[in-house]
């Protein structure tokens, strides 16, 4: 652990390489054997409470479908309502915090989770969401870690914030938490996203309802185990296993409602805006909304780029995690001249990457999420083999006997608005469109108008004007832009992410802006010596 000074920058925590022999190899495989040997009951915790409603689901390993790993507690809205009151009572507690105390809870997390906790949060995410081991060092142990230290870095640059005091007045500023309780919802794909959403609002002295996917719940689970055993005090993370329907219901129309953070689809994201827009009447102080949601990541390669980086950053960016990444690469423009030289090469590279299991260290490639990922990302390329302007160059098969795997696909198509140059598909799905040589910069004014979506992009160029020409062209179209490497892998306080448009609020997970929407400034005025006249100098008669 890096040695700890609240005002310096900590460093990022290093990715462990998992070499055969090493020592968190040997960790990390008598751990997945240990878990993958049992199968444990989720409850809600409420109100630091275990709850089995005895109304449960199970939950499988997406790469093996008949492996059961978890039982799970669902909630209905009683429950629901009980959180509610849980999270509310635990203000009082967490009011008496010093900002110093939570700043330790949450250290104390990223130390666990650096050391003891470390294979456990690998091993579940691996078995959960289906991701071979690099994949889970740098979401569950590094990202996360990351999350918690820079989080109580950027608190305490936050509060240092303070106003002007003149001679004989001292101003302040209080950073006060929100006046209600935050609802966390987060998405599949990222253990860490799950662990940073309810602890952001957290570390600023909120109480809060989690809420994770259902297709994370058994990674959740770990994480809320591990922020127990840190310190968090009962109450202040509340962690429900609920349906979506259930707990929106309940929660989006309740006064108390001071917050949202989300992260997850550009639909699910509007559904909460729209329903809080339609209570806002309602509620006792405006809700802070923030919502990561959905991309149709670009890469934009000009003639001037080389060509080995132009394959890799392709085949990267678009199937790692299985294209599960709401960074992933999912349309590339690509020049005629560096098409004919890179094109057998892909789908070569392609053909060969190697799908299976997370345990087997070897594979590039594990499964899809769930049945209806399996089915929604079918549908793209069935849709590219049934269409006249696109062809399947790469892959298109797929197999769910065993789990749900898809072979990394690539289409080429002749339209550049064809459907999955659009839409987000979330699958290991790339589509390319080859431009014309000259065509570059009305490629990029294509690149920018094709998506209603901002929020990961990268041109591939070594002549610095077409870079120059990219960087003006796509300044809307990208939260996060890159030049030069894939638009995946943003690294916690090195490249703040997010984006606009369509794809959310562009708060910044794991940076000082995010942590500003969940905190309330009350600003105080201390006069030590206040005036004895309300007559002004200049009315006096000499
Ligand atoms: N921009 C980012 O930082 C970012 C990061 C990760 C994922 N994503 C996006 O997330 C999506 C994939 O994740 P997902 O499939 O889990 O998304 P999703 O929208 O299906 O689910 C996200 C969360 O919302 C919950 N939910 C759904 N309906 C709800 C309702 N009515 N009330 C309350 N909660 C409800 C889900 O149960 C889940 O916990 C993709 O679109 C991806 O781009 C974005
Ligand atoms: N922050 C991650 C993406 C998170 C969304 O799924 C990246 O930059 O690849």
């Amino acid at each position: 652990m890096n040695s700890i000074n609240l005002y310096e920058m900590p460093k990022n925590e290093p990715i462990l390489g998992y070499l055969p022999g090493s020592k968190e190899k040997k960790e990390l495989k008598e751990k997945l054997k240990e878990l993958e040997n049992k199968v444990i009951e989720i409850p809600a915790i409420i109100g630091g409470k275990e709850i089995k409603t005895g109304n449960t689901k199970d939950i499988f390993m997406p790469h093996d479908l008949t492996h059961k790993i978890a039982t799970v507690h669902m909630l209905g809205e009683e429950e629901v309502k009980m959180a509610i009151e849980s999270a509310m009572n635990a203000k009082k507690i967490w009011d008496k915090y010093t900002w110093q105390d939570r700043v330790s809870i949450f250290r104390r997390a990223a130390e666990l989770l650096s050391t003891t906790w470390r294979s456990t949060l690998n091993a579940a995410t691996m078995m959960c969401q289906s991701k071979n081991v690099f994949q889970a060092e740098i979401d569950s142990a590094c990202e996360l870690i990351d999350f918690f230290n820079f989080n109580s870095y950027y608190l305490t640059q936050l509060y240092k914030d303070q106003p002007i005091s003149p001679k004989g007045i001292w101003n302040r500023v209080e950073y006060r938490p929100l006046e209600g309780f935050v609802f966390a919802v987060t998405p599949f794909n990222f253990s860490s996203i799950g662990g940073n959403l309810p602890t952001a609002p957290a570390i600023m002295g909120n109480t809060v309802l989690w809420k994770p996917a259902r297709t994370q719940l058994y990674s959740a689970y770990f994480t809320m185990k591990l922020l127990i055993e840190a310190g968090v005090p009962e109450g202040v993370i509340n962690f429900l296993p609920v349906s979506g329907s259930i707990v929106g219901e309940v929660v989006l129309k309740h006064p108390d409602l001071a917050g949202i953070h989300f992260t997850g689809s550009t639909g699910t994201f509007q559904y909460m805006w729209r329903t809080v827009g339609e209570n806002i009447s309602n509620y006792k102080a405006y809700p802070r909304i923030v919502g990561e949601t959905g991309g149709k990541d670009f890469m934009v390669v000009h003639k001037s780029a080389e060509k080995n980086e132009v394959l890799t950053a392709l085949i990267r960016g678009s199937f790692e995690y299985q294209g599960q990444k709401c960074s992933a690469l999912s349309r590339a423009y690509i020049p005629e001249s560096m098409w004919n030289e890179i094109k057998d090469e892909l789908i070569e590279k392609t053909d060969n990457l190697k799908m299976g299991n997370p345990e087997d260290f070897t594979n590039f490639i594990n499964a899809v999420i769930d049945k209806a990922s399996f089915d929604k990302i079918n549908s793209y390329i069935k849709h590219a083999k049934d269409s006249s302007d696109a062809e399947i160059i790469a892959g298109g098969k797929s197999d769910d006997t065993k789990g749900y795997f898809i072979r990394p696909t690539i289409i080429k198509t002749t339209n550049p608005h064809f459907k999955t140059m659009e839409e987000e598909i979330f699958g290991p799905v790339l589509t390319i469109y080859v431009y014309s040589d000259e065509k570059y910069e009305e490629t990029l004014e294509l690149c920018d108008k094709t998506s209603i979506y901002g929020l990961t992009g990268a041109v591939f160029a070594k002549d610095r004007n077409a870079i120059l020409l990219a960087n003006e062209k796509l300044v809307n179209a990208a939260g996060n832009f890159y030049i030069n490497d894939k638009p995946t892998g943003a690294v916690v306080g090195q490249q703040p992410f997010g984006g606009a448009r369509a794809s959310g609020t562009n708060d910044k997970a794991g940076s000082a802006m995010n942590l500003l929407r969940w905190t309330s400034m009350r600003s105080v005025k201390e006069n030590f010596n206040p005036p004895k006249s309300y007559e002004y100098g200049f009315m006096q008669e000499k």
